[in-house]
């Protein structure tokens, strides 16, 4: 009987998940799905690894909550994979605070812990626990282990994760985290696997999805990313304004008189592509739009993500490789092409045919930086952390 993990990622835009194996080397893909949370037809896509759909479930008028859809992953899994022996869940969780550089048992303890550090990640950590509980509520003999969006990160040392404010709040935490770290240590490893000569050097992932961010990699070791205290911080997203002058969060407070819930709804909601654009969050329909705002939505979006791959190649003191992954980064050949025009003066050439066809390196041969696309996969990263965790533990199934 083969064992099996459970892989639940959940991100500003999307819940994923998957089941995989835990018999070889690496984990192996039974089966993958999403719970789409459309307003009016909430729906569970579950497809097998060749991405063909395997099961359909549309939330019901008497289904309240995600709660349900959750309890139909569990009851799909049991019956179409019940001949294993399902031994934990992992989790993508996405603040983990200064305490944790690995994965940790999603104990009670841990769950308080981690449910105290909602306010640095309003918009994902309350989505990221909500499973835990639900799966301890129908399975309370499973062991769920947390693997953290931060923990990548956890080696950042100041001057790369210090902000300019007085010591003692930094000895109280506010400091600069980063997230996205299951995908920079996925999106790492490929990197190491499709050009090893360039795992020792100066390398920026760009990860463009709904959320984006930067990382610098030194020796495939996180030094800097964009993303700080919060994952408000860096480029511009979706919905999210991205780095912004602290003096325009007093202003709306103090002279708009928008109170803190007012402004973290602005912030994290409103702001980004959909603000700047007035039409959308999802960079495909703005690049379809005919629309001035739409087209002024995406030139920020690329400025901004050139100017910071400018800053890591600052921090790295120069760059060898950049790589794109994310929605936008995998998907997008005219945000590719535009990002790599704008950072033309650093060497980069993105040729156009490679582009097009959006697999593995994409430079010219007259470029100084080597780029490439590179599909993420943050739930596979979160199986091999489970498998890691459940080896150390020893072999027993409990
Ligand atoms: N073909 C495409 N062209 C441009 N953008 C795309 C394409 N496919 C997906 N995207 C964009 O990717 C973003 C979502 O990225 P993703 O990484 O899936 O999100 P999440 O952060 O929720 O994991 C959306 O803005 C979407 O428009
Ligand atoms: C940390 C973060 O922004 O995640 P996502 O891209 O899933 O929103
Ligand atoms: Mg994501």
């Amino acid at each position: 009987m083969s064992d099996t993990v459970l892989v639940l990622n959940s991100g500003s835009s999307s819940i994923k998940f998957g089941l995989f194996e835990l018999s070889g080397r690496d984990p192996v893909l039974l089966c993958k799905g999403l719970l789409d949370e459309h307003e009016t037809t909430p729906r569970l896509i579950v497809k097998n690894p060749a991405g063909e759909d395997l099961f359909e479930k549309q939330r019901t008028g008497s289904d309240t909550d995600s709660d349900h859809l959750f309890a139909y992953v569990l009851a799909f899994i049991e019956e179409h994979f019940g001949e294993r022996h399902l031994r934990a869940a992992g989790h993508r969780i996405v603040h983990g605070g200064p305490d944790y550089s690995g994965p940790a048992e999603l104990t009670e303890d841990v769950c308080a812990k981690l449910e105290a550090l909602t306010p640095l990640a309003p918009l994902h950590q309350p989505r990221c626990l909500a499973p835990v509980h639900t799966i301890r509520a129908i399975r309370p003999e499973l062991r769920q282990i947390a693997c953290f969006d931060t923990a990548f990160h956890h080696g950042l040392a100041p001057p790369a994760s210090r902000f300019a404010i007085p010591r003692r709040y930094e000895e109280r935490g506010l400091r600069r985290y980063g997230f996205h770290g299951l995908s920079f240590e996925y999106v790492a490893g490929r990197l190491a696997e499709i050009a090893p000569e360039l795992a020792a050097g100066r390398t920026i992932i760009a990860h463009l999805g709904n959320g984006a961010s930067l990382c610098a990699l030194s020796n495939s070791r996180s030094v800097d990313t964009t993303m700080g205290f919060t994952p408000l911080d860096g480029l511009v997203m979706g919905t999210r304004c991205g780095t912004i002058d602290p003096g325009v969060l007093l202003y709306l407070q103090q002279h708009e008189k928008m109170s803190a819930e007012a402004v973290q709804h602005l912030l994290y909601r409103e702001c980004g592509l959909l603000g700047v654009s007035g039409l959308s969050a999802d960079m495909r329909t703005l690049l379809a739009s005919g629309e001035a705002a739409a087209r002024e939505a995406i030139d920020l979006f690329t400025f901004r993500a050139a100017q910071d791959v400018a800053m890591m190649a600052t921090t790295l003191q120069g760059i060898d490789c950049l790589v794109f992954t994310g929605g936008i980064g995998e998907h997008s050949k005219e945000i590719r092409s535009e990002i790599g025009e704008r950072l033309a003066w650093l060497g980069v050439r993105i040729d156009a045919a490679a582009n097009d066809a959006a697999h593995d390196r994409i430079n010219g041969r007259d470029s100084a930086v080597d780029v490439f696309v590179i599909a993420t996969d943050e739930e596979l990263m979160i199986a091999r952390h489970c498998a890691a965790v459940l080896q150390a533990m020893g072999g027993s199934s409990d």
